[in-house]
């Protein structure tokens, strides 16, 4: 399994450019299962997440083909692939597959939308709690599928097609909404979901269901109405911005103190993190080049933080942000409310130094002088990057192990974190 080295201390520098989503990239291609018609998507990062996604769609009978590098709608230049989906050729999702990563099990949708019938295995991916998926079932119930559970399948059908229906889901869930909106497209009627997710990547599905020629309106409020329509065609659609990365390395230059223009983001994307770096004493300014990350010399002022649904602060930077207030000025407090058990990286902090009080979903954060290096593990996907973000600010050389967590998720990190002039390096198995 390869490691991760990083030799910590030095400042970042420079410029780095964001990728395009990895969780919007994973609907967008999923909805290509929604048309037989070519859906080219434009700004799709190089990830082991999309990759698994290209065999788990090509098993159903998507075909894709690569178009090369260049610069889409947004200025970005990830990769442009195109998905057709000319005919379903197998409408179950196996276990293999799916097991290994959460989103997959969102072809549940588009299966049933089009072929009226799904079989997909209960889903994996990041161990950060239980991750049930009754808000799914209830949903896809919702729209007049029957589903069954067999060894550790679920089986919806619809024999006369989904219709249309009215579905409140009891707190936030970005996957079911996906879900939800995309089985509605073909549904026959009207559909409203209620207590839908806002997250941007909603928006960014909808955008482009509404390009496929879907009916959609209200994505981004938690009220979405959905008129069925009998068919989807193909478009092209860029992916936007990925907010977590952009946070991420935000929140790196915040640690190690630097100059660096995070650039192709959008701020609105993730204002609430960027507000909390600036009550810890970060400078940020949106420039021409994009957003200029900034701290020279000042301390780190503690924060308080919860969780929150867009547009809230993202459980997916909870770790990031704990990395960065372990050398804070004082004690800041985390509340974690999303995710049962996203804590993981509290002992691996504490192997660098750290001193983190957990007391059932708050972190009390103790700021500490320095942090010292270590060889750690990497729990998660978002986890894997805190230690990277501490890695980078401890005295001596930090080794993170089962980076594959990592390469879900983050592009050319190693790369990108080297230019702006920090010691970091993969070690192949
Ligand atoms: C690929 C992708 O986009 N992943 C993101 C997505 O995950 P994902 O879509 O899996 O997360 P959800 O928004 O569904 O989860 C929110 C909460 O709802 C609960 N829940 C969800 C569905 C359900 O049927 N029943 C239920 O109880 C979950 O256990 C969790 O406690 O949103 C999360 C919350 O922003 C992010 O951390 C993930 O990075
Ligand atoms: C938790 C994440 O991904 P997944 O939902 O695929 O596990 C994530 O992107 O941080």
């Amino acid at each position: 399994m390869d490691r991760i080295r990083i030799t910590g201390g030095h400042r970042l520098n420079g410029s780095i450019p964001i990728s395009g989503a990895k969780n919007a990239a994973l609907p967008l291609m999923i909805a290509s299962l929604l048309t037989s018609e070519t859906l080219t998507l434009e700004n799709v990062p190089d990830l082991a997440d999309v990759a698994l996604l290209k065999r788990i769609l090509g098993n159903h009978g998507v075909d894709y083909t690569v178009n090369g590098k260049r610069i889409g709608e947004s200025g970005h230049a990830g990769e442009t692939l195109n998905f057709r989906a000319e005919e379903i050729v197998d409408t179950t999702a196996p276990y293999d597959l799916v097991s290994r990563m959460r989103a997959s099990f969102w072809v549940i949708g588009p299966l049933v939308a089009r072929m009226h019938e799904a079989r997909v295995s209960l889903p994996g991916g990041c161990a950060i709690g239980t991750r049930p998926v009754d808000f799914f079932l209830h949903g896809m119930e919702g729209l007049g599928a029957k589903i069954e559970l067999e060894s550790g399948y679920v089986l919806a059908s619809a024999p006369g097609g989904l219709k249309g229906g009215r579905v409140r889901f009891p707190s936030v869930s970005v996957g079911a909404t996906h879900t939800v909106m995309m089985a509605a497209t073909l549904a026959r009627g009207e559909t409203v979901i209620e207590n839908a997710a806002r997250e941007p990547e909603i928006q960014d599905l909808a955008a482009c269901l509404i390009k496929m020629g879907a009916q959609i309106e209200g994505a981004g409020t938690d009220t979405i109405h959905i008129q069925g329509v009998d068919s989807l065609h193909g478009c092209t659609h860029s992916v936007l911005p990925d907010r977590i990365e952009t946070g991420t390395y935000a929140m790196a230059v915040a640690a190690t103190g630097g100059d660096v223009t995070l650039e192709g983001v959008r701020a609105d994307l993730l204002q609430n993190a960027l507000d909390v770096l600036v009550q810890a004493g970060v400078e940020i300014t949106e420039t021409n080049h994009g957003l200029r990350i900034y701290r020279n010399g000042a301390g780190l002022a503690p924060v308080k933080v919860t969780t929150a649904p867009f547009p809230g602060f993202p459980t997916d930077l909870q770790a990031q942000l704990m990395a960065l207030i372990t050398r804070a000025d004082g004690r800041s407090e985390i509340t974690e409310t999303i995710f049962e058990n996203r804590f993981m990286h509290v002992a691996e902090l504490a192997r660098l130094g750290a001193d983190i009080h957990l007391d059932g979903q708050r972190a009390t954060v103790t700021g500490v002088k320095s942090l010292k290096g270590a060889p750690v593990m990497a729990t998660d996907l978002r986890a894997s990057v805190s230690l990277v973000i501490a890695g980078l600010v401890a005295d001596g050389e930090t080794t993170i192990n089962r980076v594959y967590h990592l390469d879900r998720g983050f592009e050319k990190l190693e790369q990108k974190l080297s230019a702006c002039g920090a010691e970091i390096e993969r070690l192949r198995a």
